[in-house]
């Protein structure tokens, strides 16, 4: 039997390592352990309880900054990881909570597997600081498992050996079609439905995001018919900005963080969506529900290339235009609609559990930390 540590620590990381838990779980040869570092906390546990999760272990969260969080969880991670004879630790994307287990790992010499390896977009400072750290994890990883070629080929550019990268699709696309199986996610509107917005990036924080709120409020105006659902995440620099530019508007709903399947939900009755978030650019496809993006830059551009999303910027003038475009353009927005998804096909956990399986069983953990 493999003890294998996952350690998640925010909202997205809990949804796309849940359901390789389950599938870990299943198997006679892997004991997962499920790792919670508190970065986040009401938003994580209610996705903790949507995907019957206990966490084997909670850290206690040191201070309000990233910096107090970030030394408080490695101080204990490093006491969790000398404690017993793990055979790997997952980590997935791009978090600090990723970062500080792929480090502490390296450091005790633990075998690092990452989910969603080999995003890019290049630029350390977009989004930040994000793209640095999935840089350095990369560096001190094992197993690489990337959700498209595209991201398996930034890997092998940056040196990375191809025996050690396997494409399996994203895992967020398992969770979500076990969500629409067993919860039977349907769509529940007739006609148009609503503008769905989310934003949060840290990139976005100040200005832009008072551009993107003015751009929501412009066409919540425009189109008084439209309904508008925001749900608000519960960091106060974002939380400020939208009630005050959108807190009075009759068709705008600000709701707080939704669960997983309450945002499915949202998702298939949406007629379009405007989001910074990585996550949901990867699930709206699923539904076939375009997607405008909230940045100037993305490491998914198999969503802008399959037509499925367009980068819409953070100017709140050309994020309103774009909107309008595809509520006066219908084909342009059918386009969009039936172009499928190029995030996976659900099968990204049975492929990461072979891949494992197999060398776990012939490989000694020493010889596996070595990284090529
Ligand atoms: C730079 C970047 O792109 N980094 C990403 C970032 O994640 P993100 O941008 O996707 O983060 P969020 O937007 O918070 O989460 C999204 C998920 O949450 C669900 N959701 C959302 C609102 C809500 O009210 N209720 C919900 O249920 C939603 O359906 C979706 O599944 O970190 C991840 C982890 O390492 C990385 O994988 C990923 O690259």
């Amino acid at each position: 039997m493999h003890d294998i540590l996952m350690i998640s620590g925010t909202r997205p990381e809990v949804i796309k390592l849940a359901p390789l838990y389950h599938a870990l779980r299943a198997t006679s040869w892997a004991r997962p352990c499920w790792l919670h570092t508190g970065q986040h906390d009401a938003m994580a546990r209610q996705m903790h309880e949507c995907f019957d999760i206990l966490p084997d272990v909670a850290l206690m969260r040191g201070g309000e900054s990233l910096a107090e969080f970030s030394a408080r969880c490695r101080l204990q991670l490093d006491a969790i990881l000398a404690s017993r004879n793990w055979s790997l630790t997952v980590v997935q994307g791009d978090t600090e909570s990723t970062y500080l287990g792929a480090v502490t790992s390296f450091y005790q010499r633990v075998p690092v597997a990452h989910v969603e390896a080999g995003l890019r977009t290049g630029n350390l400072q977009r989004p930040f600081p994000e793209e640095g750290l999935r840089q350095m994890i990369s560096r001190i990883t094992r197993f690489h498992f990337a959700p498209t070629d595209r991201a398996a080929a930034a890997l092998h550019d940056e040196g990375i050996d191809a025996s050690q990268v396997t494409v399996t699709g994203n895992t967020v696309i398992d969770a979500q079609q076990w969500v629409v199986k067993h919860r039977r996610i349907r769509r529940s509107v007739k006609g148009r439905g609503h503008l769905l917005v989310t934003a949060h990036r840290r990139e976005n924080w100040g200005s832009d995001m008072e551009a993107i709120c003015r751009a929501v409020a412009d066409v919540a105006r425009r189109h008084p018919d439209l309904p508008v659902l925001f749900p608000v995440h519960l960091n106060p620099v974002v939380q400020r900005p939208v009630h005050g530019i959108l807190g009075g508007l009759d068709n705008v709903l600000l709701t707080p963080p939704m669960d997983y399947l309450q945002m499915q939900q949202a998702l298939i009755d949406a007629w379009l969506v405007l989001t910074d978030s990585g996550g949901l650019q990867e699930e709206a496809p699923t539904f076939g529900v375009p997607v405008l993006v909230l940045r100037n830059e993305t490491e998914r551009p198999e969503a802008i290339e399959r037509g499925c999303a367009s980068l819409a910027g953070t100017q709140s003038e050309r994020i309103a235009a774009q909107v309008e475009a595809l509520w006066n353009d219908r084909d342009a927005y059918l386009r969009m609609c039936h172009a499928g998804n190029p995030f996976g096909d659900g099968n990204a956990c049975s492929h990461i559990e072979r891949v494992l399986r197999h060398a776990l069983g012939t490989a000694d953990a020493a010889s596996m930390a070595t990284v090529a």
